[in-house]
């Protein structure tokens, strides 16, 4: 064995969670922790190094990149996280995916859920999006933005994934191969022993994927009541915040662990903003009023990629200590179509994602950056892999589905917000920032 690989005296997990971005994992991990588990979140297929900085956890939740990649490798990256899961003894486990159900008709979500569902060897799962703290709730299938269906809340415009269709029965059927059904409002409405009699129903009736409405944390609690036991749960983060009291009821947790702790480190203060989702592009703006900000020309950047960072790094050197820096490759629908008319959507992404890791790189080593948050959940994927993020210790929340982080396994530690692109509102970077000691 390894020297670092963890003994198996240790308890195994409760659960194991395969997330399929950064952003995401951070959020379901502070809802796990809200519930009272003890989680550390891992970066990439699980190693035995990385797995070693995980001890005495109730949950590991795994952070992949799998969202916007070939179906294939989105399978096979899961399918090995799953294994170092079960290795160390993992029965449980949740594979978490956007609250607004980011995908393609080619997948990832469906393809995933039924390679995980085939290797546990289980008839049933279900497909729980809703995150109602963060105005994701859904209705007769239908997925909500706050007042709004998904296809008309902005994510009709995302750069990787646009969701033009809030029908989530139809998104998911097209994406899978086995009968699809829902577990409607009435059902879970009507409590736990409703819910679980009328999952049973569908699965008698080889209802293999089952999309579950929910509009309120109630809701959720009820969810989570009928599928604690499920060997693979899928959804976003919000019904994992009550499994951890379904399991103190089962006995299988212990008391509530204490409030996580806020990151304690002393260093410049960086911002990294990739996302161009609504949320960010108004707290780019926000920010704009209090930080020193550079804004990425991103079509200098597509013709020359190593002369834009030399110029970045020398307009950093001349910013005050004292203020943050923001630097922001955020921009509107029509410029992004533009330049992904001009370059391809694919082309474009990689070139800004491996920018803004160098950037931060570059900025950790050149202005000593120790507290830094990261908008968006492909950029957050970049950045993480770039800096060589191993494990994160989960602190407390700045906004929903968002905490500060603390790097595990890596000297200096970095203080790390990694934050949905949709998540938080307009003042969320001077908040976040402001919060640390
Ligand atoms: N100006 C831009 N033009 C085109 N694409 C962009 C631009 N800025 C960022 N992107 C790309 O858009 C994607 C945004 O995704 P992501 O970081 O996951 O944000 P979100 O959390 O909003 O989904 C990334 O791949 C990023 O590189
Ligand atoms: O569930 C959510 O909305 C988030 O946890 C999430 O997955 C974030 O994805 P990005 O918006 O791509 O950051």
């Amino acid at each position: 064995m390894a020297e670092d690989q963890p003994t198996s005296s240790e308890a195994a997990p409760l659960l194991g969670c395969i997330a399929d971005d950064v952003t995401g994992a951070t959020d379901l991990a502070i809802n796990l922790v809200q519930g009272g588990m003890r989680v550390v979140q891992v970066l990439g297929i699980p190693t035995p190094t990385t797995l070693a900085l995980t001890q005495s956890a109730d949950a590991i939740v795994v952070a992949l990149k799998t969202r916007s990649i070939p179906k294939q490798d989105a399978i096979d990256e899961s399918l090995q996280s799953l294994a170092a899961l079960q290795a160390i003894g993992v029965e449980r486990f949740y594979f978490k995916y956007c609250s607004t159900f980011d995908s393609t008709p080619e997948g990832n979500i469906g393809p995933v859920a039924e390679a995980l569902m085939d290797t546990l060897g289980v008839s049933q799962t279900v497909f729980c999006p809703a995150f109602p703290r963060a105005g994701r709730t859904v209705y007769r299938g239908h997925l909500y933005v706050g007042d709004k269906l998904l296809h008309e809340s902005g994510m009709q415009n995302h750069p990787l994934n646009p969701m033009t269709d809030a029908d989530l029965v139809r998104v998911l059927s097209a994406q899978t191969s086995r009968p699809l059904g829902l577990l409607g409002y009435e059902a879970v409405s009507a409590g736990s022993e409703t819910a679980t009699a009328a999952l049973q129903t569908l699965d008698t009736n080889g209802v293999a994927h089952v999309i579950t409405d929910a509009c309120s944390d109630e809701h959720l609690a009820t969810l989570a009541g009928s599928v604690a036991s499920m060997p693979l749960v899928t959804g976003g983060s919000g019904l994992a915040r009550f499994l951890p009291e379904v399991y103190r009821s089962e006995g299988r947790l212990a008391a509530t662990p204490s409030e996580p702790e806020l990151p304690n480190v002393s260093g410049r203060s960086l911002v990294i903003a990739g996302s161009c989702s609504t949320a960010t592009q108004a707290q780019v703006k926000r920010a704009s009023e209090s930080m020193a900000v550079w804004s990425v020309d991103v079509p200098a950047l597509m013709a020359d990629a190593e002369t834009e960072l030399v110029r970045l790094l020398e307009w950093a050197k001349t910013q005050p200590e004292t203020q943050p820096i923001l630097v922001a490759s955020t921009t509107s629908p029509d410029k992004v179509s533009q330049l992904q008319a001009e370059h391809g959507g694919a082309a474009v992404a990689a070139t800004i994602e491996a920018f803004l890791g160098r950037a931060v790189c570059e900025m950790t080593e050149l202005l000593g950056v120790r507290r830094l948050v990261v908008a968006g959940g492909e950029t957050s994927g970049a950045v993480a892999k770039a800096l060589d993020v191993k494990a994160l210790r989960i602190g407390p929340e700045i906004c929903p589905g968002v905490p500060w982080t603390l790097t595990l396994g890596q000297e200096p530690a970095m203080a790390i917000a990694f934050k949905s692109g949709n998540f938080g509102d307009e003042h969320f970077f001077t908040t976040a920032l402001e919060m640390l000691p």
